[in-house]
């Protein structure tokens, strides 16, 4: 190590406090990996009972502990330390973090955030520090405050017009409605409300950070436009102390302060290591693959989702419109569907075991387009189309069938999920063509049978980051280390991302999957309960 500052060794350290696991990533000045770790909520924190990271109550509530979060963070600096991170070399830090989730915090939370003891774990002093569990992205529960919402701001497409989508009973306003709704003495003992990101950004800022701009643009509350929260959609969630509660939003690109002092005596981190905003998972991911202009990234975590950046602000009539995380996208839009990696996980413990290995081989049994075979399988209600959890299988003729051969489910689960990513991307003007590429990351983005599907489907060529599988967790490294170069006038060495592919189209793809497209929409329609005011 050296003495002289300028050529201290520079890391940046970026967090991803996802649906199923945080994991953690220390990136050097040329943005190359240098440590990991990562901890499971399921498998590492039993004690707090979730299923794939949640709690699912009876009615389509779907919550997590906040103090899930805060336990991992312990558990996961110490693996980082056994992995071999020098916290002193840390610049700067940032995170992303699932979206939409709403952490509540109560009176006397921020001055306990102000003195921790760094001689104790963060879990066991702040064990009291919140007033509920957390609703989450899954949750399905607020469909009675969707249509509320949008009736006080004069229907869906002007709500859609202000803060980028319709009301989705897994934003954050009309989870706050129904809070406030609900539990009223909960939401009066409340202090503060953020968002996962902001709530985990806190932790290392020792106060209550605010809520980034990128992010807030998932609660149905900002007006996309102007930056500011939207009067109407306030007065429609809460009472007047919402805006209060909520603070003042920042761009994504803040740089917000020191690390807190509970860091620099328990970790080592030099007292000047930078907290930069925590952004939604998504637009971190947006951030990490830096994405151009005809490329589309796909996101195959807990959720599916596609990512494209946009130059201005428009008024999507399904899926959203977010204010984008940095200089490059000053807008993004994004599709969400609910069931992604946790729906494939489960018909494949039910087909194949509990191995991709012998999922994969499944599919091989098969051919593309699946001898017609299709099915549409909903473990959660769906976001897109909005539908509720069951299962629709089609023969070759379309008819409607209870079962199918194992290695015919697995391929028509794979399938049909792909064109439901590709119809839907249509529906908001989408257009892929011969300049188009794909860029996959998250969990599923390992499995070259799953993107080999996407590319036939989608008609275009499969990328992967080399540098890392997960864009929203380098990404918030990188988006740490690109704010602390802005500030502190270094240039870093840090290059553009490496992409290989991974996956083409084959030349009868239009001739198998056309037909497909098609059929996928005659298969929707016969979805019972599609209508916006029916609950999920
Ligand atoms: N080889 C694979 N094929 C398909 N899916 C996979 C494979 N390996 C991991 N996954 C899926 O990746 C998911 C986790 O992805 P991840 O991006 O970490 O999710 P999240 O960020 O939402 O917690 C798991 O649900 C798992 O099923
Ligand atoms: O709700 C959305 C996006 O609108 C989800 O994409 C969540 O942000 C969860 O992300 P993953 O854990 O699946 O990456």
């Amino acid at each position: 190590m050296f003495d002289d500052e300028e050529n201290r060794k520079k890391t940046f350290l970026g967090f991803d406090f996802s649906t199923q696991r945080l994991k953690a990533l220390v990136i050097g000045e040329d943005y190359k990996v240098l440590h990991e770790a990562e901890v499971e909520y399921d498998v590492d924190l039993p004690e707090f009972r979730t299923h794939g990271g949640v709690l699912r109550g009876e009615c389509g509530e779907v919550t997590a502990p906040p103090l899930l979060w805060v336990k991992a963070l312990d558990m996961v600096m110490d693996r980082l330390i056994v992995a071999g991170v020098d916290f002193s070399t840390v610049e700067a830090l940032s995170g992303a973090a699932q979206q939409h989730g709403s952490v509540w915090w109560a009176r006397d939370a921020e001055s306990r955030l102000g003195k921790l003891a760094s001689d104790q774990f963060l879990h066991t002093q702040l064990a009291t520090a919140f007033v509920a569990n957390s609703p989450v992205w899954l949750d399905s529960s607020t469909t009675e405050d969707c249509k509320a919402l949008e009736e006080a701001v004069g229907g869906p497409e002007e709500l859609a017009k202000i803060t980028g989508s319709r009301a989705y009973e897994r934003f954050t306003g009309s989870q706050i409605r129904k809070l406030f709704r609900t539990r009223e003495r909960v939401y009066q003992a409340t202090a503060r409300i953020s968002l996962v990101s902001s709530f985990a950004c806190s932790l290392f800022l020792g106060r209550i950070a605010p809520i980034d701009l990128a992010d807030a643009s998932g609660m149905n509350l900002l007006d996309i436009r102007s930056k500011k929260w939207d009067e109407q959609a306030l007065k429609a969630c809460g009472d007047d102390s919402l805006e209060g509660k909520l603070g003042e939003p920042v761009p994504s690109a803040t740089d917000l302060g020191a690390v807190s002092p509970y860091f620099v005596d328990r970790y080592g981190f030099h007292s000047k290591c930078r907290v930069v905003t925590f952004t939604g998972d998504n637009c971190s991911a947006l951030a990490g693959l830096r994405l151009r202009s005809g490329w589309v990234g796909l996101s195959l975590g807990t959720s599916d989702t596609l990512l494209v950046g946009l130059p201005e602000p428009a008024a999507p009539t399904a899926g959203h419109v977010l204010v984008g995380p940095t200089a490059h996208a000053p807008y993004m839009a994004l599709l969400c569907f609910s069931n992604g990696s946790l729906t494939r996980q489960n018909h494949r413990d039910r087909l194949a075991g509990h191995s991709w290995d012998a999922f994969n081989e499944l599919l091989r049994a098969t051919v593309r387009g699946n001898m017609g075979y299709m099915g549409i399988y909903y473990d959660t209600p769906e976001i897109l189309p909005r539908a509720p959890a069951g299962r629709w299988l089609r023969d070759a003729h379309n008819r409607s069938i209870d079962k199918m051969a194992p290695q015919f489910e697995a391929r028509a689960l794979l399938e049909t999920q792909a064109l439901a990513r590709r119809a839907h991307a249509a529906d908001i003007g989408l257009t892929i063509d011969a300049s188009s590429r794909v860029v996959a990351t998250g969990g599923a983005s390992v499995n070259k049978e799953l993107l080999q599907i996407f590319a036939d489907v989608f008609n275009a060529p499969v990328y992967v980051q080399e540098d890392h599988a997960n864009a929203a967790l380098l990404g918030a490294a990188i988006r740490a280390a690109d704010v602390w170069s802005e500030e502190a006038d270094v240039q870093l060495s840090g290059s553009e991302p490496k992409m290989s592919p991974v996956a083409t189209p084959y030349p009868d793809h239009e001739k198998i999957y056309g037909p497909m497209l098609e059929r996928y929409w005659t298969i929707v329609q016969d979805i019972p309960k599609l209508d916006s005011e029916t609950k999920l």
